[in-house]
């Protein structure tokens, strides 16, 4: 199991090109199992999530085809024939996204049994909004020793859902399913974050027909077969937004490119607001601090989007560990996802945490220690944290960051931090532990 090392060494001074989104890439990949057309995907990022979800694919017939390097990512998907429409447990367990491929397989084939899934454990997670929407789809459904079995031998049908809250996993999921779907499926309620807009985008180029993309309502009208195409993964705003307060927490002057600052701006106007210079650019943002100059202390809440992300609290809690002040941070989407504040307080931050509530109190300076990432936005802020803190910062368990953070340790380093892995002995993936 790899860990890695960093020493705070001061400013960051560069550039880093921002990958495409891992939330919108593993969703993609998953709309590869509606049609038995060759989809394209560039702009892909290369990530634990992406291989083992790549795996899966794999297992149900899918041909998957990586190319290229670096800004040249890309990925060929040819579900030409399913052959297996069973996703069992030890593959669905590595990642949440996985159990959203019943709607799509169940679209395309009319059944499917797909394990319960898991990810990152920042909460209960269920999916009983997926599973009533695609019953209102009209699968019959039946749930039997943690597996999900769908059934719908006659097709799926058009209907009006309205999510009785906002679920980005559940809106994808049933779009998904809704675009193969005799009639019309009108979705209230529905997400608009960013990586959901790409899906619709992308499924109609393969000739679905969706009107409502980026509003709270969707109206699908099903198609009888989609084709296949090219696609690039839109940029990824979590890991900008996590580069962005990395370069704020060291202070320097750090260009964001290949980004899409339009969609964080959430992050970005508290960002300025406690004290951090953003400059938009053509293609991203420059990220400026002195840091002789301590940031102010700035509350946060966590909403659904476009509100601040909750892929980002952890990060700016992080930053606001040295800023001047109290601030607040309320985590409003997920019931146990400041599992990075008894690790952070590790290296001398003071936070204390009351049910959805955190009180930062920031301190003066940060002082290294060994810490465990515990899911993969907290060990991305415990990164963060570790390129001001003096001396060593030993961060256990990355596996959790490489689901999610392509060649973080080449982005970091090439802006002047000092961080290496340190490898382990292989692990396959998140863990039981996850
Ligand atoms: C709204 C929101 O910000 N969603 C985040 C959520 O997406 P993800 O798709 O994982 O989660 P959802 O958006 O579905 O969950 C939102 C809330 O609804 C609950 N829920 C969800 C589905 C369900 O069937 N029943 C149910 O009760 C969840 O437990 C959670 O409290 O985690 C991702 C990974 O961190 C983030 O990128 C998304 O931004
Ligand atoms: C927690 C995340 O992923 P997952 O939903 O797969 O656990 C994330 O993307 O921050």
């Amino acid at each position: 199991m790899d860990s890695i090392t960093v020493h705070g060494n001061g400013p960051l001074h560069g550039e880093i090109p921002v990958s495409g989104a891992k939330n919108s890439a593993i969703k993609l990949m998953a709309a590869s199992i509606l049609t038995d057309q060759p989809l394209r995907l560039t702009n892909m990022p290369r990530l634990a999530d992406t291989k083992f979800l790549g795996r899966l694919l794999r297992s149900f017939g899918v041909e998957v085809t990586e190319n290229g390097h670096g800004s040249e990512q890309e990925t060929l998907f040819h579900a030409a024939e399913i052959s297996s429409t069973f996703a069992p447990y030890d593959l669905v367990r590595q990642m949440r996204a996985s159990f959203n491929v019943l709607g799509p397989l169940l679209a395309r084939t009319g059944h499917a049994k797909v394990s319960l899934p898991g990810g990152c454990t920042i909460g209960a997670r269920p999916v009983d909004l997926h599973i009533d929407a695609l019953t209102r789809l009209g699968a019959s459904i039946h749930l039997e020793e943690g597996y999900v079995s769908a059934m719908a031998p006659g097709g799926l049908r058009g209907a009006e859902i309205e999510f009785p809250f906002v679920s980005v996993g559940a809106t994808e999921h049933t779009l998904m399913a809704a675009v193969l779907a005799r009639g019309t499926t009108v979705l209230k309620r529905a997400a608009r974050e960013p990586e959901i807009g790409d899906l619709a985008r992308c499924l109609v180029m393969m000739g679905a027909n969706i009107e409502g993309i980026d509003t709270d309502t969707l109206v699908i009208e099903g198609v009888t077969s989609l084709s296949g195409g090219d696609w690039s993964v839109i940029p990824d705003r979590i890991e900008m937004g996590s580069y962005a307060c990395a370069a704020a927490m060291a202070g320097g002057e750090v260009r964001l490119t290949r980004a899409r600052p339009d969609l964080i701006t959430a992050l970005t106007d508290k960002m300025t607001a406690a004290g951090v210079e953003i400059e938009p650019t053509d293609d991203g943002v420059i990220v400026r601090r002195d840091p002789s100059v301590r940031l102010r202390a700035t509350n946060v809440a966590t909403e659904v989007y476009p509100g601040f992300a909750t892929d980002l609290q952890a990060q700016f809690m992080t930053l606001m560990t040295t800023a001047d002040g109290v601030s607040v941070i309320h985590e409003n989407i997920f019931e146990n996802r400041f599992m990075h504040a008894p690790e952070l307080a590790r290296l001398g931050a003071d936070i204390s945490v009351h049910a959805g509530e955190a009180h930062v109190t920031g301190v003066d300076r940060l002082k290294g220690a060994p810490v465990m990432a515990t899911d993969l936005r907290a060990s991305v802020s415990l990164v963060i944290a570790g390129l001001v803190a003096e001396g060593e910062t030993s961060i256990g368990r990355v596996y959790h960051l490489d689901r999610g953070f392509e060649r973080l340790e080449e982005k970091l380093g090439a802006c002047g931090a000092d961080i290496r892995r340190v490898k382990g002995p292989p692990v396959e993936g998140p863990d039981d532990d996850h």
